[in-house]
């Protein structure tokens, strides 16, 4: 049985996990993001909604250090009590000491290789440890055999969470676009991240696929207590598995709280609808004359 990577925590206690406090970033003349602070909380599933171009992707770039922000400050603090500033990290050391992990809008899987290799090369840098950095560890150190054994375990245990188990010698290029998806998350859960950050995972999913994402997403929180980040457009998927949604709007936050309470907030709604505050309630009432309109 392979470990599990976390501890799960109880949902209940304020422990956050990243703490995201005056962030901003600018293109040139563009504010892309402007002054926001949020938190996500261990354990807990916390997804970044808002319109095209709210700047959902900026933050995601700015926590995994592909951007470095122009003000603001992202720490986040693992559950041994240690805490990183990622603003001040380079990418590399954010997934490597502060152990995020994090896929991409566009999947990035070596697809000729078999969907077994590509959980085995998210493991490379421990087996290269336990090999000692030299070809006679790599022939001969007892130390690389059983990391190697303990690699191709922990694969396999992610292969079963993933339902992919079947596939484990099929090029990952050969998979649907759903099993794809899911195998990313595996390869990242291989890794053994503290926080997971998933750029909308459910893009381009169909509704079975996306089911299967949802269980998924739910089982990593459940039996591993590993805090998931995620961008989604898709709804079903925000409002089904999320503890704790941020909405951002034109780079600022506009709400923030559970799922049932960003759905009715107004202010959640004019900037999904592109309209004025005020003129919400308008707007509902004239869509609810329709729907009941079309009951008729
Ligand atoms: N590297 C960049 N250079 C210049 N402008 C950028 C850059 N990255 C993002 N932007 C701009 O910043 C704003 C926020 O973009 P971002 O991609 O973060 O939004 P988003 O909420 O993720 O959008 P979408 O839902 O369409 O993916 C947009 O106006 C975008 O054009």
């Amino acid at each position: 049985m392979a470990p599990e990577t976390n501890t799960a925590t109880d949902t209940m206690t304020n422990d956050p996990i990243l703490k995201v406090e005056h962030l901003s970033m600018r293109f040139g003349g563009l504010m892309a993001i402007n002054d926001l602070s949020f938190e996500a909380q261990r354990g807990e599933i916390t997804a970044l909604i808002g319109p095209n171009g709210a700047g959902k992707t900026t933050v995601f770039n700015c926590v995994t250090g592909f951007y470095k922000p122009t003000m603001g400050m992202i720490s986040m603090r693992q559950a041994s009590g240690k805490t990183f500033l990622l603003e001040r990290m380079p990418d590399f050391e954010i997934t490597r000491d502060a152990k995020v992990a994090r896929t991409f809008q566009n999947i990035r899987l070596f697809t000729g290789l078999t969907v077994l290799e590509n959980l085995l090369v998210a493991q490379h840098n421990t087996l290269m440890k336990a090999s000692g950095y030299t070809i006679l560890g790599l022939l001969g150190l007892p130390a690389y055999k059983n990391a190697s054994a303990a690699s191709i375990e922990l694969a396999k245990h992610w292969l079963e969470k993933a339902h992919l188990i079947e596939r484990a010698d099929d090029p990952a290029g050969d998979l649907p676009y759903g099993a794809q998806r899911r195998l990313e998350i595996a390869r990242a859960m291989c890794t053994g991240p503290e926080f997971l950050c998933l750029d909308e995972p459910a893009a381009g999913l169909n509704p079975r696929e996306s089911l299967a994402l949802n269980e998924l997403l739910t089982g990593i929180r459940r039996d591993t207590g590993t805090s998931i980040l995620l961008i989604e457009h898709d709804m079903s998927v925000v409002m089904e598995i999320s503890d704790h949604v941020v909405v951002l709007e034109y780079g600022q936050k506009i709400s923030d709280g559970t799922p049932d309470h960003v759905k009715n907030d107004p202010k959640v709604i004019a900037a999904y609808l592109g309209v004025e505050d005020e003129e919400v309630e308008e707007v509902i009432e004239e869509i609810e004359e329709i729907e009941e309109g079309g009951k008729h």
